[in-house]
């Protein structure tokens, strides 16, 4: 488990000390989907970071396991809303880049690479050229280079961000049926109420001028969807609508937060 005790964090900046997060705690589960969603600037992406360990609290504690995280590590793969392929390698190259790095042999990368393209749906493009694919095509191969060095927590920043409607719908299911056959823990930042809605299992709404906690819900839409029920009869259930404007409405109207009890631990 991940965890973030108290966590403040400011940064120095020229002018002033600007205090992005004070005193936030949560906890991400193995297995289950958290999403973050928050206004504009409320401090997701520094959150995210924290969790990386390409940030340190200012204080507080983030840990892993009751581990400091440190730096960077394995067990946490990050994807980030426009891809860092490399352009000049194929889609399957791209793929097995991090296991090198991981020192496996030559054919353990492209057996490792073909699994996860294979669980991406992006068999038939394992020696397409990066620039071929289309942008949901590249943020899937980016799905992919992550989930191949097998970190227990995918960190995504806003990964369907860039894509156009129709992909995005698209690319939220495949989210979740990736999410379903790996049994990975995700954090994933998000914009769209609709979106954290139908994926979390953990929705966490930060409220900005200090980014904090407002509230923490535990939801079952994305466990529907992966039992069976269609995206468009979960989307256009009357509790999905009514809950997508109780958080509109919360998002715009910051006091009317409520913390669900429970759902931090
Ligand atoms: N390295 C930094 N130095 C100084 N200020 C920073 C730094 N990184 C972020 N900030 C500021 O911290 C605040 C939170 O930024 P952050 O990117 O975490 O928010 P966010 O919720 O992810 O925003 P968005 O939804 O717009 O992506 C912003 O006001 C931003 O300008």
């Amino acid at each position: 488990m991940i965890r973030l005790q108290s966590v403040s964090v400011t940064y120095p900046t020229t002018a002033r000390p600007v205090e992005v997060l004070r005193d936030l705690s949560l906890d991400l589960h193995d297995g289950r989907f958290t999403v973050v969603i928050g206004e504009s600037g409320c401090g997701k992406t520094t959150l995210l970071n924290l969790i990386a360990g390409f940030l340190k609290p200012t204080s507080g504690s983030a840990s892993i396991d009751n581990r400091p995280i440190a730096g960077p590590g394995a067990e946490r793969g990050v994807v980030f809303q426009s891809d860092t392929l490399l352009p000049w390698q194929t889609v399957q190259e791209n793929v097995a880049f991090g296991l090198r790095l991981a020192g496996q042999s030559p054919q353990q990368r492209q057996a490792r690479a073909r699994e996860y393209l294979a669980l991406t749906g992006l068999q038939d493009y394992a020696d397409a050229a990066i620039w071929e694919l289309s942008g949901g095509m590249r943020q899937r191969v980016s799905l992919a280079r992550a989930l191949a060095v097998d970190p227990r927590f995918l960190l995504l920043d806003e990964p369907l961000g860039a894509l156009d409607a129709l992909t995005r719908e698209q690319m939220q299911e495949h989210l979740l049926q990736v999410w379903k056959a790996s049994g990975k823990g995700i954090f994933m930042i998000t914009h769209s109420v609709e979106e954290a809605l139908f994926l979390a299992t953990d929705l966490v709404l930060l409220r900005a001028r200090p980014g904090r906690v407002g509230s923490v819900r535990s939801l079952e839409f994305g466990a529907r969807f992966v039992a069976g029920e269609s995206a468009r009869s979960i989307k256009s259930d009357p509790e999905f609508v009514g809950l997508r404007e109780e958080i509109l409405n919360q998002l715009l109207h910051p006091q009317a937060d409520v913390v669900v009890e429970g759902a931090l631990s």
